[in-house]
């Protein structure tokens, strides 16, 4: 049975500027989870944020679940510090791990759920031995980095391919999907097994400026698509 649709919009394209009010009104516009990239300009070339701001959301009064997405190496020693700042949900990409069991292991020991995440050309194997271990799988539909990029479209297969490991497994297990996901193709996505989605630019992309209503429309628009 698939679990319910999970809505994560993800605050890499918010307005660090305002960035408590802005997870306020995509939370109060009916989104589920907060996306929190977290870059190292090391295994990928941009550099963002950290535990501290993840702190300081819970300090705002965020309850939701935060999830965080470790685009960092090495990837061990900000484990224990995300969890202390109130992380729900920490993934990592296994190439930025030495040994990935102990990693997982460490994640699900700092009372955090834990996720490996895929890029476009990592190969799913990496969940033959650990599946045990895993909350969520995310896979990556676009190269791990930056925001605004397009959605790849030979993720739709490595989707349907994760959600029968997933299904074989018998075991509770999210598949999370990051990049370039908008209400366009969120139904599809779905469709592939989908069941958590990020989406940055898709919701946060022209600011509420212009339209205070704008991220009340945008979510209802991906929920219209992800139920028909
Ligand atoms: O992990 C990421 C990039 O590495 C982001 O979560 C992702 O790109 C979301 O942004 P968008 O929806 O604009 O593609
Ligand atoms: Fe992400």
């Amino acid at each position: 049975m698939m679990a319910p649709d999970l809505i994560a919009p993800s605050i890499l394209s918010a307005d660090f500027a305002r960035l408590g009010e802005e997870v306020d009104h995509v939370l109060a516009a009916g989104a589920d989870i907060v996306h929190f990239d977290v870059m190292d300009n090391h295994y990928v070339p941009n550099l963002t944020i950290g535990p501290l701001v993840c702190e300081a959301l819970r300090k705002h009064g965020v309850t939701a679940p935060i999830d965080v997405h470790l685009m960092v190496k090495p990837v061990d020693r900000i484990i224990p510090d995300f969890a202390a700042a109130g992380a729900t949900y920490i993934t990592f990409h296994p190439e930025a791990s030495e040994h990935i069991d102990r990693t997982l292991q460490l994640i699900r020991n700092e009372g955090c759920k834990a996720g490996l995440v895929f890029n476009p050309a990592t190969s799913l194997s990496y969940l033959d031995y650990v599946m045990d271990k895993v909350d969520m799988v995310l896979l990556m539909s676009v190269n791990p980095g930056f925001g605004g990029q397009s959605f790849i479209p030979e993720t739709m297969e490595k989707l349907r391919q994760a959600r029968k490991l997933i299904d074989a497994s018998g075991l509770e297990i999210r598949l999370e999907v990051d990049g370039g996901v908008k209400a366009d193709n969120i139904g599809a996505i779905k469709a592939a097994g989908a069941d958590t989605f990020v989406s940055g630019s898709g919701i946060f992309g022209k600011g509420r400026d212009s339209d205070p209503h704008r991220y009340d429309s945008i979510i209802q628009e991906m929920r219209q698509e992800l139920a028909r």
